[in-house]
């Protein structure tokens, strides 16, 4: 059954988010429109992260993923209560381990429940009010609808869903694909190739992301076909900026600062080839990225790879 949540209705949580950057400063203004008690920490925020964490029932982590592990080990040390909800808004994997974000914060935090945020979510539409809907997966249902209750509103339509690895590999796989969508559209090789490749990329996201144990549906859902949509079609997109950059012959050094912002893509195909090397994980798209971001091929020739490929089944 739907139910219809009122902002005014609902109890009020006091919540610490971690990360001033764009995604913190949405998800702040998100809970806080909601009548939510909000604390926003930052590294170089006044307010010490011991004193941000004092007496809140939920923490949401927005920091990219270079700050995950030490963030989480500093807060280990301060030490939680088992039943404050750790939430995941992070895209991206560790270097160090190849694990995602949330088995980051379960490893540190065993006995608290980990929800995972992920969806279309480009912050800049959600700050001028625009419509969007995002996905809270837990194991713990009601975790899950915890953070629902914190984050809905009629601008910002939150789903449950029990897959958080699933969840958390669809954003976090499709800023690979954005990269190699914005060469795409950077070289303008037209709208048919553009939805070739997001089709295929699609396959090749299910076949890493159920591999590392994600499940099938959630792909096809608003954290994985709906993220990578929005991440591929827009310039709001550091991802897919990253692409269309190197598309137009600049360097990686220079598109990102440009940037001067975060864009988890990078990062993360170079642990996913990582990942995909060791497992023996068939990931032809991915892989012309990571190439490209090493600098062993140019935008053509990456294009030129994926073409010359040799026949085969659309499976
Ligand atoms: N911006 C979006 O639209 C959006 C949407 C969904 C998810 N995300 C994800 O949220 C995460 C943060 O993205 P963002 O857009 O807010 O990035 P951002 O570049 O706007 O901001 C990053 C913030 O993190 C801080 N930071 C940098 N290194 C840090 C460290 N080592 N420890 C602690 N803090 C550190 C920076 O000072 C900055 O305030 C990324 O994983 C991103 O993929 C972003
Ligand atoms: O700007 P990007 O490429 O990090 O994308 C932001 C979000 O992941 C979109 O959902």
């Amino acid at each position: 059954m739907d139910i219809n949540i009122e902002a005014t209705d609902v109890e009020k949580t006091t919540i610490a988010i971690l990360g001033a950057g764009a995604w913190g400063l949405a998800l702040t203004n998100l809970a806080k429109r909601n009548g939510h008690k909000v604390v926003l920490w930052s590294r170089s925020a006044a307010l010490s992260l011991e004193e941000a964490l004092a007496d809140v029932e939920m923490v949401v982590s927005a920091i990219p993923m270079i700050g995950v592990t030490a963030t989480a080990a500093k807060i280990k040390a301060i030490g939680l209560p088992s039943d404050t909800i750790l939430v995941t808004a992070t895209k991206g994997l560790d270097p160090a381990t190849t694990r995602t974000p949330s088995q980051i914060w379960q490893a540190n935090f065993p006995n608290n429940p980990i929800v995972v945020l992920s969806g279309p979510n480009l912050s800049k539409e959600i700050e001028q009010g625009l419509p969007t809907a995002t996905v809270v997966a837990s194991s713990d249902i009601s975790a899950a609808q915890a953070v629902q209750t914190v984050f809905s509103s009629d601008r910002f339509r939150v789903y449950t869903n029990t897959d958080p690895l699933g969840t958390e590999l669809g954003g976090t796989l499709k800023n690979a694909i954005a990269i190699a969508v914005g060469v795409c559209d950077g070289l303008q090789l037209g709208t048919n190739a553009k939805s070739a490749l997001i089709t295929r990329a699609l396959i090749e996201v299910i076949r890493i992301g159920t591999h590392l144990g994600g499940k099938t549906e959630t792909f096809f859902g608003l954290s994985g076909l709906g993220d990578m949509l929005a991440t591929c079609s827009s310039m709001l997109s550091r991802n897919y900026r990253v692409g269309y950059g190197l598309a137009q012959g600049k360097s990686l050094v220079e598109v990102l600062a440009e940037l001067q912002s975060t864009a988890e893509g990078v990062n993360t195909t170079n642990v996913l080839i990582e990942i995909a090397n060791r497992e023996q994980i068939y990931v032809p798209i991915s892989w012309q990225v990571y190439r490209l971001l090493n600098k062993e091929i140019t935008p053509q020739e990456a294009v030129e790879a994926l073409l010359e490929r040799d026949f085969k089944a659309e499976d």
